[in-house]
């Protein structure tokens, strides 16, 4: 909440204001006394901020202190180590290096902390006022002690710091007056205050327009920013929730979840860094463009032990950005599709022999298919496939005992029969073409054959879904690359097949050139050059590989086995398929949660699976929940646009109040389609001017090669307009925001996105400042 503040000064000494477009809504102006004169606010602001530079220049004269320390340290750690002596180490020199390791590490890693965290290290500044008098305490990135071990500065995650998020003017928690301090490098460039005591001393000024509403109005760059120094108090709530269990934050768009998910992983890391940084965090999103939108947060923290992960590259050596058709999502999503895989686990290798033959001990054993079927169901019973070899081919053994065996023959016979049927070089050869250890990559890509898909989906998916599936990953052989809903299909068949011991040499074993070339013969073949691929896409790319080489890219590299997290946090939750849920769930079989959405926003319009199968992988754990209810991202102007649109198909959205004020609508115009590309042209010049920051194109499939087009030659709608104008999906748009948006033929984006009017919803919603709709008609 904002307090009411009595008069207000330039923002900034430099008189460089926050690139706010325009009339962002200011403080309340309820008056104390008379407002001064110009020059006297100047004056003020200037006496203020050269008390809060002294202050920033002890702290940064500290650390340089400190830094030097943590360097000696680190010096004489290595020199420790140090013999001039050869020959073997004694034991008591092992635990010296050991020791040394540790040493240096701490330090080093102390020192790199030290300097990394210059930009506005100190951000916040907190007079308090209680029956023992007044304090001052600093807030920061990073908490900073002085010789004499006082603090100069708060981390922001200790206790101490709360009272920064938490104090209102209802609750003002001994708080008279909280400042916002901002910088550049080591420099305080402005301030802003809010009173949270209606009668403050007079010895306390209060500085511009409120910190919120300043960082609000600024412009949006390619990644998103921390929000540590402007954090609310119910923002701070969740951030600083327990640990144990599943934490989950639900709100409309814009309402601060995904910044708040990440300000809690570094909240939670900093509360108990043994577990967690032990344990792994691992931060799950909808999309690589996501990932790259937020990547820059939690190291802007001091954290970048956390794991960031894409849905379509959560399993090593299986790594997706392309999306299904939505019949095929739909059908490799649902739970269904795991009797389809289990059947498929059990399978034979295509090609494979199906009767096996041999002379063994003078006796002609031939084993036929339905015999070896029954002996690999027997065996399957009790083994998982990949480590099943050796019970399998002693399990023939005797099968082909009971087959070759003579009235006369003795235990000693049979001993000598199985031992020479075991180690016999033709069942060697049989083996190896009829039971090897498989990949689970390898399993998927078998369904590709459309018989297959059949058979192992009879009486689970009709035949129509066979079919879709079948194609479906026909398109991953085609083009030589996963699909996002592939990821957790192979994580699924891993889990049944059982970890691979070793690798047998047929299966993709490539050496490092012919990696290469197989490369560059992709990219020779890419049917859209890559400079008019959408900067943000999941749209089908147009590659065609040989079926060969696609297969052989396609199984590179190993998928080992899962790793596993203390803590998983996955955003966009009402998005996550059920068999993703079951993939993440064997990341986090121990950990905790923290779970992030908004069902409003879905893409998918069968949820309740999807709600199963996420209870399951959350188990009993205990649960908590925080909603947000107030929209920072969009301008009242473009979100009430959006809200109209949603709440007409969408009765019970979750709908958030935003706070900030452009006085400027949406624009919405029909347009010639035979004029589009002018009119795209001309729009997205107009908000070049307006915004400063970055602008999206939002356009559907059917648009994306001639957006994609003009995107491509941005410099020449206006100088500098390449770094700041994408071309993004409808579905890739989810969790990113930009100043401006150019929203092409909503109607066709709810025609093509199986979420219909919630996908248009989530793209009328990335805009902060301005935002232009426009409908071709043919
Ligand atoms: N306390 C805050 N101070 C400054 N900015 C904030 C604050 N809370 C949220 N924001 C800003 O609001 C914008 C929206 O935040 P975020 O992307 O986390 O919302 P969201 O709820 O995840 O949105 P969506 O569901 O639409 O993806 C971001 O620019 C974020 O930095």
């Amino acid at each position: 909440m904002l307090a009411p503040r009595p008069w207000r000064t330039d923002r900034t000494a430099d008189g460089m204001g926050d690139s706010v477009s325009d009339g962002v809504v200011t403080g309340d102006d309820t008056g104390r006394g008379d407002v001064p004169s110009d020059e006297a606010a100047a004056e003020s602001l200037a006496r203020e901020l050269a008390v809060e530079q002294a202050h920033v220049d002890r702290v940064h004269a500290e650390l340089r202190k400190a830094g030097e320390r943590a360097r000696l340290v680190e010096i004489e750690g290595m020199s420790r180590g140090r013999t001039d002596r050869t020959g073997d180490i004694r034991d008591e020199e092992v635990s010296g290096l050991f020791a040394r390791d540790a040493l240096v590490f701490r330090a080093g890693q102390r020192r790199h902390d030290l300097e990394r965290q210059h930009e506005g290290l100190v951000f916040g500044r907190l007079d308090m006022e209680d029956s023992h008098g007044r304090e001052v305490r600093y807030v920061g990135r990073l908490g900073v002690r002085d010789d004499d071990y006082e603090p100069l500065v708060i981390d922001w995650r200790a206790p101490a710091a709360s009272p920064f998020y938490r104090a209102t003017p209802v609750d003002p928690q001994s708080v008279l007056r909280r400042r916002v301090l901002r910088s550049r490098g080591e420099t305080v460039i402005g301030a802003e205050d809010d009173l949270m005591v209606a009668d403050a001393p007079d010895d306390l000024v209060v500085l511009g327009e409120g910190a919120l509403m300043a960082a609000l109005g600024r412009s949006r760059s390619a990644h998103m920013r921390d929000i540590v120094a402007t954090i609310q108090a119910d923002q701070d709530e969740a951030i600083r929730a327990p640990a144990r269990g599943v934490t989950e934050i639900t709100g409309g768009p814009g309402t601060g979840k995904t910044v708040v998910a990440l300000h809690r992983a570094a909240y939670l890391l900093y509360s108990d860094r043994r577990r967690f940084e032990g344990g792994g965090v691992l931060v799950v999103g909808p999309s690589a463009a996501y990932t790259a939108y937020i990547e820059r947060v939690l190291p802007s923290l001091g954290e970048d032990s956390v794991a960031l992960r894409a849905l379509g590259d959560v399993v090593d050596a299986c790594t997706a950005g392309r999306l299904d058709p939505p019949s095929a999502a739909a059908v490799k999503g649902s739970l269904r599709i795991r009797r389809v895989l289990a059947r498929a686990a059990r399978d034979t290798i295509p090609g494979a022999p199906d009767t096996l033959r041999a002379m063994v001990s003078g006796r002609a054993v031939r084993l036929e298919r339905r015999r070896l079927d029954r002996v690999r169901s027997q065996v399957l019973r009790r083994h998982h496939r990949n480590s099943s070899q050796d019970a399998m081919v002693l399990a023939l053994a005797a099968d082909a005992w009971t087959q070759a065996r003579r009235p006369e023959d003795r235990d000693v016979d049979r001993e000598e029969f199985i031992a020479t049927f075991v180690d016999h070089r033709d069942v060697e050869a049989f083996m190896h073409a009829w039971w090897r250890p498989v990949d689970p990559r390898e399993v998927l890509l078998w369904l590709a054959d459309a018989r297959r898909a059949r058979r192992c989906s009879r009486g689970v998916l009709t035949e129509a879904e066979a079919d879709v599936l079948a194609a479906s990953l026909q398109a991953t052989l085609d083009t030589g690359t996963w699909s996002v809903a592939d990821v957790a299909l192979v994580d699924d068949l891993d889990a049944r097949l059982g970890e691979v011991k070793e690798m047998p040499v047929e299966r993709g074993f490539f050496e490092i050139e012919e990696l290469d070339e197989l490369e560059a013969q992709r990219s020779l073949r890419v049917g859209v050059p890559e400079r008019n691929a959408p900067a943000h896409s999941a749209l089908t790319p147009t590659r065609h590989l040989t079926h060969g080489d696609a297969r052989d890219v396609l199984l590179r590299g190993h998928v080992g086995r899962p790793s596993e997290y203390a803590h998983v946090l996955v955003d966009e939750a009402q998005d996550v398929f059920p068999m993703q849920w079951r993939m993440l769930a064997r990341r986090g079989r121990w950990a905790s949660w923290t779970v992030v959405g908004d069902l409003a926003q879905a893409s998918w319009e069968d949820l309740d699976e999807a709600e199963k199968a996420r209870e399951e992988a959350f188990g009993s754990a205990p649960r908590r929940a925080f909603h947000m209810a107030t929209n920072y991202r969009n301008a009242k102007e473009v979100f009430a646009y959006a809200e109209k649109v949603v709440r007409e198909h969408v009765p019970d959205a979750d709908i958030p109040a935003a706070v900030r004020e452009t006085g400027v609508d949406p624009v919405d115009v029909t347009v010639p389609a035979d004029s589009l590309d002018a009119t795209v042209r001309t729009h997205v010049a107009e908000l070049a001017d307006e915004v400063d920051g970055s602008i999206a194109i939002i356009a559907p499939a059917r648009w994306a090669a001639s957006m994609a087009d003009l995107v491509a030659a941005a410099e020449d709608i206006a100088p500098g307009l390449g770094a700041r104008l994408v071309l993004v999906d409808p579905l890739s748009s989810k969790g990113l925001e930009y100043d401006a948006t150019v929203v092409l033929d909503p109607d066709e984006i709810v025609a093509e996105s199986p979420g219909g009017v919630r996908v248009l919803y989530v793209v009328l919603t990335r805009a902060a400042h301005r935002m232009h709709v426009l409908r071709p008609e043919d």
